[in-house]
C-alpha cells in the first residue's frame, strides 16, 4: 500500500478526499493533519463513525514528509509554505492555487510568492491537456472548480473561436470552503442568487493562462451546497458540427460526458464527471458544462493525479454514482 497524509483534512475538499481514498485499492490513508491537531475527523464529521475514526496532528514537515503521497487540501500560501520544505522529499498533490500560474500572474491575484524555484516543477493538473506532464511530476498543481470546468468546455473549440470569450459561473457555497463569513451566510444565501468579484475573479487568469483566451469570467453564488454550472458564449471563425468536434475530442475521455441538450448539475454532484453540451445561433455560440466542484473541481481530479503520478490507472476509486434523485 501507498501511505498517504491529508493536509487539512478537517475541510470540505478533505471530507471527500478521505470518502473516496476509503475507497482505493492502493493509497492507504496513514495520517492526517491540521493547523492545530488534537481533534479527531470522527468529532468534526459524525458521518465518519464507524466508518472511519482517526486523530488529526498538528501540521509537521518532519512528519508529513514521510509518507508516499500528501495531499495539501489547505488554503493558498500556507501550501506553499510546505511545498517549499517537502519538494523532493515525497509525492505532492496540492488543491491550492500556489502552483497554477507563472509568477507575474501569481502575484498580481494573490501575494509575493515564497517558492518561485519549485513554479517551473510544478505540473498543472488537468488531466484531458496535461496527462503527460502530470505522469512525469512530484508536485500537481490542482486547478481551480471553475477553470476545470470552464477549460474542459473550452479545450475543443479554442482553435474555431475569436478570442474574447464571456464566462458566465455559477457555484454552490461549498465552494467556498467551511470556514464563515457575510457571503456564505444561510440567511444571505437562501433563496438568493447573486454575481460576485465581477471581472476581477483570481480564476479569470487562471482560465486565461491555460487557454490562451481573453475571457470576461462572471462567478456567482447558487443557493445550493455542491456542484457548479458554466455557460460560455463565444464567436465562431467558421462554421462547424459542435457536437462531433466535441465526441472526436474527447473519445478516449471516460470522465467527460457529451449531452446533445442542455447539461444539469444533479447528473454530475457526487461524480468526477464533467458533462458539456454545446449549441449555435449562426457564429454565435453557447457551451455548457457541468461538474461537482468539490469532486472534479477538487478532490477527485486529486485523485486522478495522484493516481497518474504513481503509474495507476487514472480512473481508479473516482466516483459515477451521481445524487440522484
Ligand atoms: N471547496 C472547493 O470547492 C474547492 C477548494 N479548492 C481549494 O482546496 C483547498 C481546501 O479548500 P476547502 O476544503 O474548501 O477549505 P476549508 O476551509 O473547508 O478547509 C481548509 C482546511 O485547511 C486546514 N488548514 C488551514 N490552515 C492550515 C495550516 N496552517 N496547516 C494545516 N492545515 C491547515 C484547515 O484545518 P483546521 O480546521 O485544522 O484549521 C481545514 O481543514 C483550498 O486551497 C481551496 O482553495 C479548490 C477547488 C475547489
Ligand atoms: C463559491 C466560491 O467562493 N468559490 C471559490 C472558488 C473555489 C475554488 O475553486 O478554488 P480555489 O480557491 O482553489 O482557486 C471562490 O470564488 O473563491
Amino acid at each position: 500500500m501507498i501511505k498517504t497524509a491529508i493536509v487539512g483534512a478537517s475541510g470540505y475538499t478533505g471530507l471527500e478526499l478521505i470518502k473516496i481514498l476509503l475507497n482505493h485499492p492502493h493509497f492507504e490513508i496513514s495520517a492526517l493533519f491540521g493547523s492545530e491537531g488534537g481533534e479527531r475527523i470522527e468529532d468534526i464529521y459524525p458521518s465518519l463513525k464507524g466508518v472511519f475514526e482517526a486523530e488529526i496532528q498538528k501540521a509537521d514537515v518532519e512528519k508529513i514528509a514521510k509518507y508516499d503521497l500528501v495531499f495539501l487540501a489547505v488554503p493558498h500560501k500556507t501550501a506553499m509554505a510546505l511545498v517549499k520544505e517537502l519538494y523532493g522529499k515525497t509525492k505532492i498533490v496540492d488543491f491550492s492555487a500556489d502552483y497554477r500560474l507563472n509568477q507575474k500572474n501569481y502575484e498580481d491575484y494573490y501575494c509575493p510568492h515564497i517558492d518561485p524555484a519549485n513554479l517551473e516543477n510544478s505540473a498543472y493538473g488537468l488531466p484531458e491537456i496535461f496527462r503527460d506532464y502530470i505522469k512525469k511530476s512530484t508536485l500537481i498543481a490542482n486547478p481551480g472548480c471553475y477553470p476545470t470546468a470552464t477549460i474542459l468546455a473550452l479545450y475543443p473549440f479554442i482553435e474555431y473561436i475569436e478570442d474574447g470569450v464571456f464566462v458566465d459561473a455559477k457555484s454552490g457555497v461549498s465552494g467556498a470552503g467551511k470556514k464563515l463569513s457575510a457571503t456564505t451566510h444561510f440567511v444571505k444565501d437562501n433563496e438568493n442568487f447573486f454575481a460576485y468579484n465581477p471581472i476581477k475573479h483570481r480564476h479569470s487568469v487562471e482560465i486565461k493562462e491555460k487557454t490562451g483566451l481573453n475571457v470576461t469570467f462572471v462567478p456567482q453564488l447558487l443557493p445550493i451546497t455542491r456542484g457548479m454550472q458554466i455557460s460560455i458564449y463565444a464567436k465562431l471563425k467558421k462554421d462547424i458540427d459542435l457536437l462531433e468536434v466535441l465526441k472526436e475530442k474527447y473519445k478516449n475521455e471516460e470522465f467527460i460526458r457529451i449531452f446533445d441538450k442542455p447539461v444539469e448539475i444533479k447528473n454530475v454532484a457526487g461524480t468526477h464527471y464533467c458533462d458539456i453540451f454545446a449549441a449555435k445561433n449562426e457564429n454565435m455560440l453557447f457551451i455548457n458544462s457541468v461538474i461537482d466542484n468539490l469532486l472534479r473541481g477538487a478532490s477527485s481530479q486529486a485523485v486522478a493525479n495522484a493516481n497518474l503520478i504513481f503509474g495507476l490507472d487514472e480512473g481508479l476509486a473516482l466516483p459515477k454514482i451521481a445524487y440522484v434523485p
